[in-house]
């Protein structure tokens, strides 16, 4: 099982997105993130993932939790993901080897050039909403070539330190 993180800087109205370069969903517009490394906290690994994907420095108290997701692939628990929002960051994105930068617009975020489940939670994320779900993809590895076929959402959720 893969542990993740996504964080998400909103700026106004406008949210940093990563068209991704490669790795798992490459082409696909996400947020910047990652797995999670021995030894840190998924704060530290979101800070870490927003810092060496696009350049931002983000204070670890910044980050808001907003969201855990797990994702399965042929009935087995493929990755969790905990998913970060801040509006607090430091310097300006830039592009590296794993992503390309792009302020986007909240009402213009490119979800079908994103995984199929973010359309479902990622709009509450933005609103500053929590949500905690379960999303189920078929049809063998990689996920990414996989088919979504069924989730179970809530939001308003509360998580553990
Ligand atoms: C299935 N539906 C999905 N919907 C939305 N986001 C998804 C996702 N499945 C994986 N993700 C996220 O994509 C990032 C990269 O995944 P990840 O495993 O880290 O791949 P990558 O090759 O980039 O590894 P490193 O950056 O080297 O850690 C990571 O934040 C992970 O949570």
């Amino acid at each position: 099982m893969i542990e993740a993180t996504l964080c998400f800087v909103v700026d106004g109205d406008d949210v940093l997105l990563i068209e991704k370069r490669r790795g798992l969903g490459e082409g696909w517009y996400n947020g910047p993130g990652g797995k999670l490394e021995d030894g840190e906290t998924l704060r530290e690994c979101a800070a870490r993932e927003v810092r060496e994907e696009v350049g931002l420095r983000i204070p670890l108290e910044a980050l808001e939790q907003a969201g855990e997701l797990t994702f399965t692939l042929d009935g087995e628990v493929h990755t969790v993901c905990h998913v970060f929002r801040t509006e607090t960051y430091d310097g300006e994105p830039v592009a590296t080897e794993e992503a390309h930068p792009e302020w986007v617009p909240i009402e213009d975020v490119p979800y079908d050039r994103m995984w199929d489940d973010d359309r479902l939670w990622l709009p509450a994320v933005l609103e500053g909403d929590t949500v905690e779900g379960t999303f189920a993809f078929e049809g063998g590895r990689p996920l990414d070539d996989a088919e979504f076929v069924d989730y179970d959402l809530e939001r308003g959720a509360s998580f553990e330190e």
